[in-house]
């Protein structure tokens, strides 16, 4: 089976090779894990060091904050969406205010699935997409948890049977146990969770692969770090949070 580079020092380790093609992996992790990150990232390093296109959806932030965000790790996308090898889909504003405006592909209304659907097609096939990132994925059915296993599967029959690999985040809350609700749980190929924890006073960033189906993986939790070049995991180090 095929897998999928991260981009990511040291995940591909802990991965045993990477993610299998076509998997569709919940990212979860409470407010400021890095979730946005490590998606931005795997995106990124896919379409620079893998010639692999990447399809970004935006449900929580502004696109032209994420441009901005991205930036500061010296991930230059708008130069990438300009050679056509990188697309931001805006499901954020809902096509208000000018920048908005100048947004290629846009949902108008998250909550209308056919729409998002749509355009997500039409960004995979414009660029010949391989890798696709939803942030988040718990923004589609935060106001009707019933849908949430149902529109996972949606959009993973959609993705997987284009041919892509994809990073859903998840938001769950400081404490939290679990990774988003149990439909979404079984649904996914693979769950990756990331976690802060105050240790000696200090807050400590881990990760730990809970399941990847299409390949053995490190059951242990890891240190990571967040740097200027984006995130570092330590696969030779394990980190004791209890
Ligand atoms: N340049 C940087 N260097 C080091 N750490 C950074 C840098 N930029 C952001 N961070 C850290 O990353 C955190 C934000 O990460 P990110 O946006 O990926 O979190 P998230 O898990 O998506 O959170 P939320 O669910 O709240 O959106 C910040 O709180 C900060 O601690």
């Amino acid at each position: 089976m095929k897998k999928v580079k991260t981009g990511i020092p040291g995940m591909d380790d802990i991965l045993h090779g990477g993610i299998p093609e076509r998997n569709v992996v919940l990212l979860s992790g409470g407010p400021g894990t890095g979730k946005s990150i490590f998606c931005q990232q795997f995106l990124y390093k896919g379409t620079v060091e893998y010639n692999e296109p990447s399809v970004l959806v935006a449900l929580e932030e502004h696109p032209v904050q994420i441009r901005e965000n991205m930036k500061q790790f010296g991930w230059d996308v708008r130069k990438l969406e300009e050679e056509g090898k990188f697309a931001i889909i805006d499901a954020f504003t809902y096509g208000i205010g000018s920048a908005a405006k100048r947004e290629k592909y846009v949902v108008n209304d998250p909550n209308d699935e056919r729409e998002l659907i749509d355009v997500l097609k039409t960004a995979i096939n414009d660029i010949g997409a391989k890798r696709i990132g939803i942030d988040s994925v718990t923004t589609l059915y935060i106001n009707k948890p019933m849908m949430a296993r149902r529109t996972v599967f949606l959009l993973k029959r959609v993705i997987s049977g284009l041919g892509c690999t994809a990073i859903f985040t998840s938001q769950i809350s400081v404490g939290e146990r679990g990774f988003g609700g149990p439909g979404v749980e079984h649904a996914v190929d693979g769950i990756i969770r990331l976690d802060l924890d105050e240790i000696n006073g200090e807050l400590k960033r881990s990760l730990i692969v809970w399941k990847m189906r299409g390949t053995s993986h490190s059951l242990k939790r890891h240190p990571f770090d967040i740097t200027d070049e984006g995130i570092i995991v330590y696969s030779d180090k394990v980190l004791k949070v209890r």
